[in-house]
């Protein structure tokens, strides 16, 4: 089975304190993960050491950023390079997601250039696509999402593409409370399952994981996860509510 992922966003939420608290109040539950399920944590730069150290000896639970820069290094104030995070263990990275590609610019091509750094210092990125509400409303969401994996990540060898993790956000689903159905959602994942079996082959486009974000809760997630080619969910404002992101976690596949 394809690997299924819970993964929590915090975003610029939650005081040290409190992320110390949630970490402690999810993994007091001591879920048990299968070995092709994930629980990934991507939480602010200055609590990645924090995250790692609650987490370390646990099975399958992983801490992520949520971006990182698109040099590698030099006099670039302010940024986190992709070597930075791998010299203190960090396994995953959040990019493209479309709060950055808005308020940041993010543009496909330097996201090209982050999923490059990501693989060359062995973090997976789990790459965010998605359409705007706009694009919804006209029925071009399909190729707008080709056009971000295209642009950002079909230039990829095989091998280097079967690391990468695939998050799609549509983002008039992202904290509104209006969740895509589950039938919406396995309907872009299966499309982009077949964007990347027509680019690289079919045994590819099924081990990339795909993951589901926008408006994901303890009330929704069964249902969505259950989907065949939706492999977990990408959690915004439900993963800072340790219950609510204990039943996310326990309602992988
Ligand atoms: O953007 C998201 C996760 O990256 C989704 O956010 P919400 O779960 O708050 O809608």
């Amino acid at each position: 089975m394809r690997q299924q992922i819970a993964a929590a966003n915090w975003k610029m939420n939650l005081t040290y304190q409190q992320g110390e608290q949630l970490l402690d109040a999810i993994l007091k539950e001591n879920i048990a993960l299968a070995d092709h399920q994930a629980a990934v944590f991507a939480v602010p730069f200055p609590y990645l050491m924090m995250a790692s150290q609650k987490l370390s000896g646990r099975t399958n639970y992983y801490v992520s950023a949520q971006n990182c820069s698109d040099v590698k290094a030099g006099a670039y104030t302010g940024e986190v390079s992709a070597e930075m995070l791998k010299s203190i263990n960090i396994g995953y990275c959040v990019l493209g997601h479309s709060e950055r590609r808005e308020y940041f610019s993010e543009r496909n091509q330097s996201l090209a250039q982050k999923v490059q750094l990501c693989l060359d210092n062995g973090i997976t990125p789990i790459f965010c696509c998605g359409e705007s509400l706009s694009i919804r409303e006209v029925g071009a969401q399909e190729g707008f999402v080709e056009t971000q994996l295209m642009e950002s990540l079909f230039h990829f060898s095989e091998a280097d593409i079967r690391k990468i993790v695939i998050a799609y956000e549509p983002i008039w689903a992202i904290g509104t409370g209006k969740t895509a159905t589950a039938a919406q959602a396995q309907e872009m994942h299966a499309h982009i399952r077949h964007l990347f079996a027509k680019k690289y082959n079919k045994a590819t486009a099924d081990h990339i994981p795909i993951l589901y974000g926008g408006s994901v809760k303890a009330a929704n997630a069964m249902e969505l996860f259950h989907s065949p080619d939706v492999d977990g969910g990408l959690v915004g404002g439900a993963s800072l509510v340790a219950t609510e992101f204990i039943s996310i976690i326990r309602a992988l596949k």
